[in-house]
């Protein structure tokens, strides 16, 4: 049985259109997973579902074997973390420290514990020396990452990354790599959405894509570039280095590695 189970989930806005429709996904501790495809596609919508901010209008969502209908927001949020697309939504403290320790001393957690949770996850963000700062004094890639260390110091067993690529320069970029390897490693479950297919290639070995509200496809990053057919319906295009490979006349390439492998 999987940890995190979408069985068969639907949900509209406006009782007319469904933003989400049908959608079955099964996922595993330990697993990194990326959710890709256009602007309205209905990625946000599904995550919502995992963590009940978004309760389905049909189908179940279900945690270790659990169905999550009866059990609040309040309490999945400590088993699934989501980080939101907007830092700015999330943020509510006037600094660092006080932000990744909100939730922490709401659940009564010990001092000492709280201390070296805030600490741990400050450092693993590139944090530790702004935990003084007012969150809005940091540029917004920076808050962004305050908004992932509330998350991780919660230490829920599964972290949801709305856009966490957006707004973040290449320092940034790899930053977020070292930090989804170490989740995993450490056995969560870690869930992106993104719409950088570079990030994608170079951190995920499960692709699922989203279309007009359904789930197109799941699968490798190889069997998700490859599918010219689903490319064209999602409106999607392989990473830069793949596009270039291509007309470079070299196939199966989707990241710097794969390049240099062809034409040494
Ligand atoms: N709060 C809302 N009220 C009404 N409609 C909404 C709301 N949020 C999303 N929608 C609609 O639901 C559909 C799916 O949106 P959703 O945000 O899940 O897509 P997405 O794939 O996450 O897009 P993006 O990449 O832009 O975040 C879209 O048609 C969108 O306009």
């Amino acid at each position: 049985m999987s940890y995190l189970s979408l069985d068969d989930v639907s949900y509209s806005y406006d009782n007319k259109n469904n933003a989400v429709e049908s959608v079955n996904l099964e996922f595993e501790l330990g697993e990194a997973v990326a959710i890709i495809g256009q602007n309205g596609a209905g990625k946000t919508t599904t995550v919502k579902m995992m963590n009940g901010l978004i309760r389905p209008d049909k189908g179940r969502v279900l945690l270790d074997g659990k169905d999550t209908k009866g059990i609040s927001v309040a309490q999945l949020s400590h088993h699934v973390g989501y980080v939101f697309q907007n830092p700015d939504e999330q943020i509510f403290q006037d600094s660092v420290e006080k932000e990744i320790a909100f939730s922490l001393k709401k659940q009564k957690l010990p001092q000492t514990e709280i201390t070296t949770r805030v600490k741990d996850a400050a450092r693993l963000c590139h944090l530790d020396n702004k935990l003084n700062e007012h969150p809005y004094n940091l540029p917004y890639s920076q808050r962004k990452f305050v908004t992932i260390a509330a998350i991780i110091a919660m230490n829920p067993e599964v972290m949801v990354f709305d856009e966490p690529t957006a707004g973040q320069d290449h320092n940034s970029i790899i930053r977020l790599n070292k930090i989804i390897k170490k989740l995993t490693s450490m056995h969560k479950l870690v869930i992106t959405i993104t719409h950088d297919m570079s990030f994608v290639v170079n951190n995920f070995k499960r692709v699922i894509v989203f279309a007009q509200a359904h789930k197109q496809k799941e699968g490798s990053p190889a069997e998700i570039f490859s599918d010219e057919s689903l490319l064209r319906k999602s409106k999607l295009e392989p990473p830069v280095i793949g596009q270039l490979a291509k007309k470079l006349g070299f196939s199966n390439v989707l990241t710097v590695t794969d390049l240099l492998r062809v034409v040494n």
